[in-house]
């Protein structure tokens, strides 16, 4: 149900094999402009069949069965048969950003016109950190407000497999954080495992931030695992209350999230930015870098996100949250959003 919602499957059409009401997104940026100094992202993946449920876990003889009773049907029957019956809803109280959350998790990208922005383009970045010289980022620039960037080829193939594979052996159900305690949701289907970087990993990721990602100031990194139909709701990944144990911990509010995608997905699971109106696909070994707090370390109520459901294949990634025990940390910090933050303050005057 929650896949037919999100995506609006029509489900003769998802008997025919075809997935998504609509096709994947404009979202190409592979333009001819020459501020592009590498292609931002890889081609997508082609929109899969209906066979593509059995590709995704071989094993699975119901489903198996499944497929070939539905494949038999429509032989009988090519059209279907009956009356098409609408779309119909759980009875569930209809949140403003809902409808905004299914549209980005259903194209990918926002508007056409988005990469013609001249202040979103791709470059090499060192951070000034001597790391970097040798192996510079290659950060997309995708929004400005909130500020999301992607940086391509941030773990190599072989990093990814070897975090999942550390991971996988101990995945458990997701929580989320409910009045004091944790605990688990149906906003947040996945599952996740804290593990501990090497070091070269660690050091790069406080290349990229400019933040001291060593525990208490940061949590544990989270390998997370969506399954088909695995999702996380709109939500924040700041505290937006005082009341929140986010603030009596003693790493803080989290002021930023790096989120590294350890795999592609065949179809769905994309990031949606709801206010920021545009969606990013898992663009495997990437990483997806936004501030969750403003300078003045009030939450960036822009930086409302979900991770859209998975509707075929599975969806790995691996995310941390950078967190500040005080404001004058937040002084302290070096790094792309000051200046971003700077140039934006610069054409304002
Ligand atoms: O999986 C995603 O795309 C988003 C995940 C997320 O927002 C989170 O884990 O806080
Ligand atoms: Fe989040």
């Amino acid at each position: 149900m929650r896949l037919q919602d999100v995506y609006a499957l029509n489900v003769k059409e998802l008997a025919k094999g075809r997935l998504f009401r609509l096709s994947y997104g404009n979202w190409n940026t592979e333009d001819e402009g020459s501020r592009k100094h590498f292609s931002c992202l890889k081609p997508l993946p082609r929109i899969p069949p209906l066979r593509l449920f059995s590709w995704s876990d071989p094993g699975n003889k119901r489903m198996a069965r499944n497929i070939l009773k539905y494949e038999k049907l429509l032989r009988v029957n090519p059209d279907g048969g009956g009356e098409e019956v609408a779309l119909q809803r759980p009875n569930v109280t209809h949140l403003e950003t809902r409808d905004t959350y299914e549209r980005l998790c259903q194209s990918l990208g926002s508007q056409p016109s988005h990469y013609e922005l001249p202040n979103l383009y791709c470059s090499y970045e060192t951070n000034g950190d001597p790391l970097l010289i040798l192996q510079p980022l290659k950060r997309e620039i995708v929004h400005l407000r909130p500020y999301l960037a992607l940086y391509h080829d941030f773990v190599s193939d072989s990093e990814a497999e070897k975090i999942k594979a550390l991971a996988a052996p101990w995945l458990q159900r997701s929580v989320v954080a409910s009045g004091e305690k944790q605990q688990q949701a149906d906003y947040r289907i996945s599952k996740r495992k804290e593990i501990e970087v090497t070091v070269a990993l660690d050091r790069r990721i406080a290349a990229l931030t400019g933040l001291n990602i060593q525990p208490p100031y940061a949590e544990y990194l989270q390998v997370v695992n969506y399954g088909l139909g695995g999702h996380y709701e709109p939500h924040f990944d700041h505290a937006t209350s005082r009341k929140s144990p986010l603030y009596r911990l003693k790493s803080g509010n989290r002021i930023a999230t790096l989120m590294i995608y350890l795999s592609s997905v065949e179809a769905g699971g994309s990031t949606a930015f709801i206010y920021a109106n545009l969606s990013i696909p898992a663009v495997k070994n990437a990483a997806l870098f936004w501030w969750n707090l403003h300078r003045n370390g009030n939450g960036d109520d822009d930086t409302l996100h979900a991770g859209c459901p998975v509707l075929a294949g599975d969806k790995w990634a691996f995310k941390g949250s950078q967190s500040t025990s005080s404001h004058e940390k937040l002084a302290t910090i070096t790094g792309i959003k000051l200046v971003v933050k700077e140039e934006e303050e610069e054409k304002k005057l």
